[in-house]
């Protein structure tokens, strides 16, 4: 494990602020909040929502360059089917799917299992898709200094299936390209692997 700060116990301070605000949004919707199944929500509820939002506290960058490793590999690395959970900013509901990740080395690259992480890190925060995809991007970007990179997420938004428009089969699909995945063969040679079943 690198020097970098992962989820690690819950801070006591918050829970408990977190529990009572819970308390009362349950007492709000009519609830009893001395039956039995759920007395102890609140807690539960408090200590789900600090994980969920754990990444605001995480530094990506660090995490990236805790594994950064000098190779002359100059090809195409890409990570397809990193599953995300995050939460939509706008009604606090989850949104999951896919992110499909690609950069070009220029003299580093960096740990597999880092760009999941950092995924992680940035899903973990209250968002909407189009900033997270070039949260991604940009962190890989500056930090990984690579010939190029690509960042593709697909995915579908409890607010809108749950609530709402109420639509359960649509998928939103964005992306962002920097430094030789802006040409377009690059770019489409990533396209073509990322929906390709290899296997
Ligand atoms: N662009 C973008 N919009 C999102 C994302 N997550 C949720 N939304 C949208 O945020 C918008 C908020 O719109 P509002 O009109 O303020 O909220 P609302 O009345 O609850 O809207 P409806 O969801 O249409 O009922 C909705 O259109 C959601 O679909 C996201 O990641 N990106
Ligand atoms: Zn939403």
């Amino acid at each position: 494990m690198g020097s970098y700060k992962f989820f690690e116990e819950y801070n006591h301070e918050v829970t408990d602020d977190l529990k009572n605000n819970y308390s009362d949004i349950l007492k709000g919707i009519g609830e009893d909040v001395t039956r039995e199944g759920i007395v102890k929500t609140p807690e539960r509820a408090a200590k789900a929502m600090q994980f969920l939002t754990s990444g605001h506290c995480q530094d990506p960058a660090e995490i990236l360059k805790s594994a950064m490793f000098a190779e002359s590999y100059n090809d195409m690395v890409i990570i397809k089917d990193i599953e995300l959970y995050s939460l939509c900013e706008h009604h606090i509901l989850p949104f999951f799917g896919k992110a499909h990740i690609a950069y070009i080395p220029n003299g580093h690259i960096v740990g597999l299992s880092k760009i999941p992480r950092v995924v992680d890190v940035f899903a973990r925060r209250l968002q909407v898709q189009e900033r997270l995809t070039h949260d991604i991007l940009e962190c890989i970007n500056d930090t990984l200094k690579p010939k190029g990179v690509a960042v593709v997420i697909e995915a579908s938004h409890m607010c809108m299936m749950m609530r709402g428009v109420q639509k359960q089969n649509s998928m939103t699909t964005t992306s962002g390209f920097r430094g030789q995945f802006e040409k377009i063969e690059t770019r489409n040679e990533f396209l073509k692997l990322i929906s390709s079943d290899l296997s």
